[in-house]
């Protein structure tokens, strides 16, 4: 074992169907993994066993190097895995931008004035300074995504797991999304149905087809527009 994040034989089955099949995964420091497949083939599923917020039936999860079963064991690992949500709306809890970002490290024991210096890096390193005293519920759903990052950023996570992280993120936000991802030295777990941005960010990729994880291969050509192809093996 020497994987940030172990997965080994996961099955869980929702009302009699197998959604995950025997799923193995490792991802080690540094990897930038993706992680495609078809609307409903799991991913978000996947993401969610992986936090221990979906129980398999069958299969174990290590995380950091310690096995994890229980709530409690989970629970002590969360601290260090910042989660993206599919909908930001979900992830969004305090009334100002400012709030919000600040409340991962503040939750994770930061004193106040720390807190919101991170909040504050966190949002300046992806240009969203000016948005700081908004009310997050009236953000657009780009600026909602960008935001939500920023306060997986201020909590220096070890591992991020960004579901669908560029839903609604314009080209310019897209660019200041990659480079804050670029820039993140810890590893990460992508999923994406954005192939540009797969094969820009991915180091590896995984195709999650019938309930099973697929190694496949990102590449892009050198084309002026580039098209990015990802092929199960
Ligand atoms: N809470 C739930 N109860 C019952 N079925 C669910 C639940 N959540 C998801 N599903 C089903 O489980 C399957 C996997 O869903 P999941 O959200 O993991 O897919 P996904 O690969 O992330 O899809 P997408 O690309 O559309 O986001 C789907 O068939 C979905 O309808």
């Amino acid at each position: 074992m020497s994987g940030l994040i172990e997965i080994e034989a996961l099955t869980l089955r929702r009302d009699g169907r197998d959604v995950l099949r025997g799923v193995e995964l490792t991802l080690a420091a540094g990897e930038r993994l993706a992680i495609v497949g078809a609307n409903g083939s799991g991913k978000t599923t996947l993401l969610r066993c992986l936090v221990g917020l979906e129980p398999p039936q069958e299969g174990r999860v290590t995380l950091f190097g310690t096995p994890c079963r229980r709530e409690a064991e989970f629970r002590a690992a969360r601290p260090r895995i910042g989660f993206l949500f599919q909908d930001s709306d979900d992830q969004l809890i305090c009334p100002s931008v400012i709030e919000d970002v600040a409340f991962g490290p503040l939750n994770l024991g930061a004193r106040p004035e720390d807190a919101r210096r991170r909040a504050e890096a966190a949002l300046a390193q992806l240009d969203l300074t000016h948005l700081a005293d908004r009310f997050t519920h009236r953000l657009s759903g780009g600026e909602k995504r960008l935001v939500c990052l920023a306060g997986l950023l201020a909590m220096r996570p070890d591992v991020l797991l960004l579901d669908e992280p560029t839903n609604g993120v314009d080209t310019e936000n897209g660019r200041k999304l990659r480079a804050a991802l670029m820039a993140f030295d810890g590893a990460m777990i992508l999923v994406s149905h954005d192939d540009g941005f797969v094969a820009e960010i991915a180091t590896r990729a995984a195709v999650l087809h019938d309930g099973r994880l697929h190694p496949a291969h990102v590449h892009t050509h050198p084309h002026l527009h580039s098209h990015p192809h990802i092929h199960e093996d």
